[in-house]
């Protein structure tokens, strides 16, 4: 016998207090409409009234199966719940739930609100009944609730009360500031419990600024909470909020909430999990985390030989989870931690294969070149490069006879300073000499850089072959440094996408960064020349 464990998303309120995250309304009804399709119970979509976007959110919010829910505070003290204007705006957005975080923790009340404990009993009383008058789901975020309790646990159980008694459907225990334990999150919700407020009228909220959000959510669940509010990728305050994307597979996947509970997203859903998590850094313009658990790219990334020879044979020996469950997929990446094992695999994903010592051969090179600076585990499509020359499948269809960047500062036509890169190639392809000149200025005239002026001349005119890389767009790209001092090395690691879903990277080393780069988009174009149309 299963219970309901329901599913509550903060993204588009908690998650847009993110530094530097700012979502569109747009943006806002994309990620709504994808929650939905994930199936979460409560979408929060922000607080209606404080700024335009969430206001013209609510204004054209989506139709949910979720409930849309807007947020606001408990009224001031002073005035009524009728005639409080934040509260009015929360309200007129017309969600059919509100969620109005209120005040549990004596010194907040006392230093941040500057009313008595008994002032702000009343002000959470009268704003949760205000909500039922307006027949609206109430839920009430207990703010700084742990730490509430910890120094006075009446008086934070009292206001958590007052909500439920006024007719709050849920009462959500926060740990605002982040800091408290996992054990004790359990302790203090098992208290609550015994106190007299219901664990199917409890939620709990956590933030990560001890990177324990998800386990302290999941001791507030084995505790008796049954509301667990989270977020897209763990966006939040600060350090970020429980990760959805993490907490949604372990309660479907793993024991004891695998058997115990249910929740809105069941298992046909899951497999959609890798791809929101991808969405959502799209939106944020973000690269994504690959150590992300469960849906990062390295999740189950197998880059030890000893691991990659094991999981040949069994992927349970080195896999908690099937990553299909997840949408996700196993690799094999290449690097010096690799043996044969690991290179089979990889050949034979890429429908490639070799004799022994060719096969010896190209793991002498990868070692060799990874000592040096490479990074093939990162960088697959380089790698099939090397494998494909190895095995002397690689039919070289231009050749760079040589290139230039300069990186000039001058005045523009209105007379004001701007910096202009600009880059040339020379390339033979059959057998004529091809030069492409470009400047790396964007659509708003801004200078993208010398990397982005290279790639544009390089990927410009490639005579016949142009049409096979015409779709190639650069995504993203990643500089580091090896060493320091006079013998610094650089590493570059350029990602790019087609019109065909494909997305891959490339590895460029050198001291020179503008080599670096050169080497890797230079990869980055061969590579694409290899992929059938
Ligand atoms: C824990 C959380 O994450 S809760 C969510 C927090 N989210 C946000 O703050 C984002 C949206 N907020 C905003 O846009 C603005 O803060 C607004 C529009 C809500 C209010 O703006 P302002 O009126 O300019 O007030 P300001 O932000 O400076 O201060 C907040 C006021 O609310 C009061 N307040 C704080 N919490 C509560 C509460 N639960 N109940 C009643 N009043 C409260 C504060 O005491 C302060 O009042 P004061 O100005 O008299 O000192
Ligand atoms: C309400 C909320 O976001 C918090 O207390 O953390």
């Amino acid at each position: 016998m299963t219970e309901r464990l329901y599913l509550y998303d903060t993204t588009l309120r908690d998650g847009q207090q993110t530094q530097g995250v700012q979502f569109s309304a747009s943006e806002k009804v994309e990620i709504a409409k994808m929650l939905d399709a994930l199936g979460v119970d409560h979408i929060e979509g922000g607080w209606p009234g404080a700024n335009p976007t969430d206001s013209d959110f609510f204004a054209a919010a989506p139709e949910t199966s979720a409930t849309m829910t807007a947020f606001g505070m408990t009224k001031r003290v002073g005035r009524s719940a009728e005639n409080d204007d934040v509260l009015a705006a929360v309200i007129n957005a017309g969600t059919p739930a509100v969620c109005l975080v209120g005040k549990t923790h004596p010194f907040h009340v006392r230093t941040a609100l500057g009313v008595t404990l008994e002032e702000n009993l009343g002000a959470i009383r009268a704003s949760i009944e205000h909500l039922v008058t307006k027949r609206r789901e109430a839920l009430f975020d207990c703010e700084h609730f742990f730490d509430g309790y910890n120094e006075d646990p009446d008086y934070a159980v009292a206001c958590a009360k007052a909500a439920l008694d006024a007719g709050a459907r849920w009462v959500v225990l926060c740990d605002t500031n982040g800091g408290t334990m996992p054990a004790r999150i359990a302790e203090v919700v098992r208290a609550v419990i015994s106190a007299g407020i219901p664990g199917d009228r409890l939620g709990i909220h956590t933030h990560n600024d001890t990177e324990q959000a998800v386990a302290a959510s999941l001791a507030a669940i084995e505790a008796g909470a049954r509301q667990v509010q989270g977020t897209l990728n763990g966006l939040g305050e600060r350090c970020g909020n429980a990760n959805l994307m993490s907490l949604i597979p372990t309660l479907l996947l793993k024991e004891p909430f695998a058997s115990r509970y249910e929740t809105g997203v069941n298992r046909e859903n899951l497999p959609h999990l890798m791809k929101v998590s991808q969405r959502l850094d799209d939106i944020l313009n973000r690269v994504p985390r690959r150590e992300a658990a469960y849906v990062g790219a390295s999740a189950f990334a197998h880059k030890a030989g000893l691991h990659a020879s094991a999981i040949l044979k069994d992927p349970t020996t080195y896999e908690h989870v099937p990553p299909e469950a997840v949408g996700n997929a196993r690799i094999v990446p290449m690097s010096n931690q690799a043996g044969l094992s690991n290179l089979r695999k990889r050949l034979t994903d890429l429908g490639l294969d070799g004799a022994p010592d060719q096969l010896r051969r190209i793991l002498e090179v990868v070692k060799a070149r990874e000592d040096a600076g490479y990074a093939y585990d990162i960088a697959p499509a380089s790698f099939e490069l090397i494998a494909r020359e190895e095995l002397g499948l690689m039919v070289e269809a231009f050749e760079v006879k040589r290139y230039r960047v300069t990186v000039e500062r001058r005045k523009n036509k209105y007379d004001q300073m701007v910096t202009v890169s600009e880059a040339v190639v020379v390339v033979k392809v059959d057998g004529e000499k091809r030069l492409s000149v470009s400047e790396s200025m964007d659509e708003t005239g801004s200078d993208r850089g010398p990397v982005n002026a290279l790639s544009k001349a390089l990927a410009k005119d490639l005579g016949p072959l142009q049409e096979r890389i015409a779709d190639m767009r650069l995504k993203d790209f990643r500089v580091r440094i090896m060493q320091g001092g006079t013998e610094a090395v650089t590493r570059v690691i350029i990602d790019h996408e087609d019109d065909a879903g494909r997305r891959w990277s490339t590895v460029g080393v050198s001291p020179n960064i503008v080599d670096a780069s050169f080497e890797a988009l230079l990869d980055a174009v061969r590579w694409k020349l290899c992929q059938p149309d």
